[in-house]
Parts: C-alpha cells; sequence; structure tokens
C-alpha cells in the first residue's frame, strides 16, 4: 500500500454516520396553511424506532400532537415564535416510550423562510440524564434535608405564587407560624438527635393533618410556617387548634405530653406586602408564647 495512502483523509458519508449519532437531525417544514411535515429525520439511539418516519414525512400535526402530549401546547408556541420572529428554535418535551418511562427530549433548530412557508434545520437529543440530575439539584435547593419538608426558600416563592392568586381572585388565604415550646429544654433533657427525630415526626404528623393543597415548610430551628390557600382566618384557626391539640397529646417516644406548640396565624390581606402579612403572623405568635405556650393565636 502506497504510504500516501495510510495518510489520506477518510471519506465519510453522512449518510453512515447518522443513525450511530446519538440523536436525531431534521428538517421541519411548516406551510402558510400550518400544514407541518418532516422532509427528513435522521439519527441513532431508540427514539426514532417507534416513530411512523413516512406519516412524519407527509403530514406530521397529528404524530407530533401524539407523541408531545402535555408539552404540545408548549411546542406549537414554541414554532410560532420562531416563526414570527425568525429566531431560533429552542424547547424541550417529554416523549412516551413503549414500556419505559418517558424520555426528555431537547430540540434545537434554526428557522429559515422558504418559499410556501418556513423551515427549520435542527436537532434532537435525548436529555434525559441532564434532566434528572437537574430535578435532583432543585429538590435538594428546595429541601430541609432534617425533615425533607419544603425549606424556606421554596415556600417564599409559593407564596409568593399563592398571593398573586389570592389578589387577582379575591380568595382567602391563611397561614401559621408553628413553633415547639421550650425545644431547648428538650434538646437538652433527650439529647439533640431525640430533638432531630421530634422535628421529623412533627413534620409527618401536622403534614397529615393538613390537605394536599396546603404547604408546610421548616423556616429553620424548631420554626414551620403553613400556606393555606382557599382558607378564612376562622378555618385556619380550627386547623391550627388541630394540629395543636394532636401534638400535644402525641407521644413522641418520651410519653405523651412532652411537646407542645405555640402556632400565631394571620389571613392575607388582598394585594399588601408578604412582609406585613408574615410579620403579623410572628406577632400572633409572639403572643401565644407571652400568654404561656401550647396555644393558638391569631392577629386581625
Ligand atoms: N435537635 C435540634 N435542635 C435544634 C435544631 N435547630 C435548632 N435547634 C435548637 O432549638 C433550640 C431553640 O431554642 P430557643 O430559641 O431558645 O427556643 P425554645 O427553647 O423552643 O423556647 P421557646 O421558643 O421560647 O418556647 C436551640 O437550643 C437550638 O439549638 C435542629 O435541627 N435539631
Amino acid at each position: 500500500m502506497p504510504v500516501n495512502d495510510i495518510d489520506a483523509p477518510q471519506r465519510i458519508s453522512a449518510d453512515h454516520l447518522i443513525p450511530h449519532i446519538p440523536g436525531v437531525i431534521f428538517q421541519l417544514h411548516r406551510a402558510r396553511n400550518g400544514h407541518m411535515r418532516f422532509p427528513y429525520i435522521e439519527g441513532g439511539g431508540v427514539a426514532l424506532k417507534h416513530i411512523d418516519r413516512d406519516l412524519l414525512a407527509q403530514n406530521a400535526g397529528e404524530l407530533v400532537e401524539q407523541l408531545t402530549g402535555n408539552d404540545h401546547p408548549k411546542i406549537m408556541s414554541a414554532i410560532e415564535r420562531s416563526a414570527r420572529w425568525m429566531l431560533p428554535l429552542t424547547t424541550r418535551f417529554l416523549l412516551p416510550f413503549p414500556k419505559e418511562k418517558p424520555h426528555w427530549i431537547a430540540v434545537s433548530a434554526r428557522p429559515k423562510t422558504v418559499v410556501d412557508g418556513v423551515q427549520w434545520n435542527g436537532i434532537m437529543m435525548d436529555i434525559n440524564d441532564q434532566v434528572s440530575e437537574e430535578q435532583r439539584l432543585r429538590k435538594l435547593c428546595d429541601t430541609d434535608p432534617l425533615t425533607e419538608l419544603p425549606n424556606r426558600r421554596k415556600l417564599m416563592v409559593h407564596l409568593t405564587n399563592i398571593a398573586s392568586l389570592s389578589t387577582r381572585h379575591g380568595t382567602p388565604l391563611s397561614i401559621m407560624m408553628i413553633d415547639i415550646d421550650h425545644f431547648k429544654r428538650l434538646n437538652d433533657r433527650w439529647g439533640h438527635l431525640h430533638g432531630d427525630d421530634v422535628l421529623k415526626q412533627l413534620a409527618t404528623q401536622a403534614q397529615s393533618l393538613l390537605r394536599c393543597e396546603d404547604m408546610i415548610a421548616r423556616l429553620g430551628g424548631e420554626e414551620f410556617m403553613v400556606v393555606l390557600p382557599l382558607t378564612s382566618l376562622q378555618h385556619c384557626h380550627t386547623l391550627a387548634d388541630r394540629i395543636r391539640h394532636a401534638i400535644s397529646v402525641y407521644d413522641f417516644g418520651m410519653g405523651a405530653g412532652q411537646v407542645t406548640l405555640s402556632i400565631g396565624i394571620a389571613e392575607f390581606r388582598c394585594g399588601e406586602p408578604l412582609t406585613s402579612l408574615i410579620e403579623r403572623a410572628d406577632q400572633a405568635l409572639y403572643n401565644a408564647k407571652d400568654i404561656g405556650r401550647d396555644c393558638v393565636c391569631l392577629l386581625r
């Protein structure tokens, strides 16, 4: 073999290469009347195995709707925005797989105006591992590691959203500030590890007494907050007293009656800053401590 042949650049054809790449290369065409088709879609991995490519090549609309499920409106508005402003198309969706959990797929494509509509050339990648890692990290950021309840950060985001819904619809919203009484004494007497166990059990017990739309979070130390959408102050008072009583008779492993709670409650006034609402609940909690603990106080 001549020496030159060894160093000669290999001719690699895209047709041979593309079936082996971990993704899909595609061309999407959308006509002015909205008709969509994929004149080209090729790639490796398992994503294309269960998909009718002939149908995609002729009339993709219905199949895209099936394949993107709940993400369909999001995909269609991303396509629309990309077509209207000639911006890159970047989005992600959950692709169902037979006998498997759905996989997250990322789409990235460039639009181009063609005579009868818009054409995108782009790639799709399976990003399931990255999304799982993102979800794991987000959970870590939002969760109190001891009790596994949402933490202060997550609660404040939630409270902001719920308060804005309450302002928009004029619906009631209340919060509870919960603090364990004489927790220092409990730690000193039974040990810090037992104190930790009390915090964990308290989280479970309180959660079991709340509705699934309520959120209880650990703010730090022995302090918790509950956000109760669609709940008036009066109803919140009843619930708070139910939690207070349940904990006061619960046996945390030291005999019943060893752990009690002071609870301050307040109701959101439409449009007020959240700091005012929290200050009122905090003040009500101080009042509960002041009048002897193991009770619920409210501030109107
Ligand atoms: N075991 C345990 N103790 C904690 C944790 N975080 C805070 N604490 C303890 O909680 C105690 C809180 O004490 P204080 O703020 O004096 O309140 P208290 O003893 O509950 O008294 P009152 O609130 O006035 O009824 C401190 O001793 C902290 O060390 C935790 O994660 N685990």
